[in-house]
């Protein structure tokens, strides 16, 4: 699993760090709190590096989604040099901004990002967590609709058994940790 074998243990480490916590934010949905992690620099820092070093020199940019996700895409961008991304829920950008609305595992939503890099651009996804997947494809499809490529989707923790991986649909697809 581990891209740095001398990170293995501080990886290992960081797995035991995300708690399960049953019927939040409703029953029955088995949360996954990522905040005990972020607490501990050692494991958030090989976390980071875990999430993007399959990708190394194979993007431009890093997008991260609101709100979890910008905690470890802005890591990974100031880690890789790059710039970032921010995909945000809707409302929120001042300027003009591509919008893509789709459902998660507890309720509905959209993103939307604005065109602050050139057009072609490579770009890295990151988020925390994927579930049914529906955030991660309307991510993809903003970037569409921006003229970007998406270059890969890096993601802390897989919940396996939701088919997020298939609503995705991305080959180079990379998980650090799952269930
Ligand atoms: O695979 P999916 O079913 O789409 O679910 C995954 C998404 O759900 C959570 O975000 P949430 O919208 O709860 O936002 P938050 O980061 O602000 O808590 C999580 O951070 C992912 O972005
Ligand atoms: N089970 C879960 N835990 C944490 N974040 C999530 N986002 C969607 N489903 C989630």
């Amino acid at each position: 699993m581990p891209y740095y074998p001398e990170s293995s243990a501080e990886l290992e480490r960081a797995e035991s760090l995300i708690l399960e916590i049953p019927d939040y934010p409703s029953a029955g949905i088995l949360f996954r709190d990522i905040t005990p992690l972020l607490a501990d620099g050692p494991a958030f820092r090989a976390t980071v590096d875990a999430l993007i070093a399959p990708f190394r020199g194979t993007f431009d940019a890093i997008a991260g989604l609101e709100a979890r996700g910008f905690l470890l895409a802005s890591a990974a961008a100031y880690a890789s040099g790059t710039g970032l991304m921010p995909i945000r829920k809707s409302g929120k950008l001042p300027r003009p901004a591509a919008g893509v609305g789709y459902s998660l595992e507890y309720g509905i939503a959209e993103v939307e990002a604005h065109a602050d890099f050139p057009r072609g651009s490579r770009v890295l996804v990151i988020d925390d967590v994927l579930a049914t997947g529906g955030t991660l494809a309307a991510a993809h499809e903003v970037l569409r609709m921006l003229d970007y490529e998406v270059a890969g989707t890096a993601v802390l923790f897989e919940i396996d058994d939701l088919g997020g991986r298939d609503a995705v649909g991305d080959p180079r697809l990379h998980t650090v940790f799952r269930s």
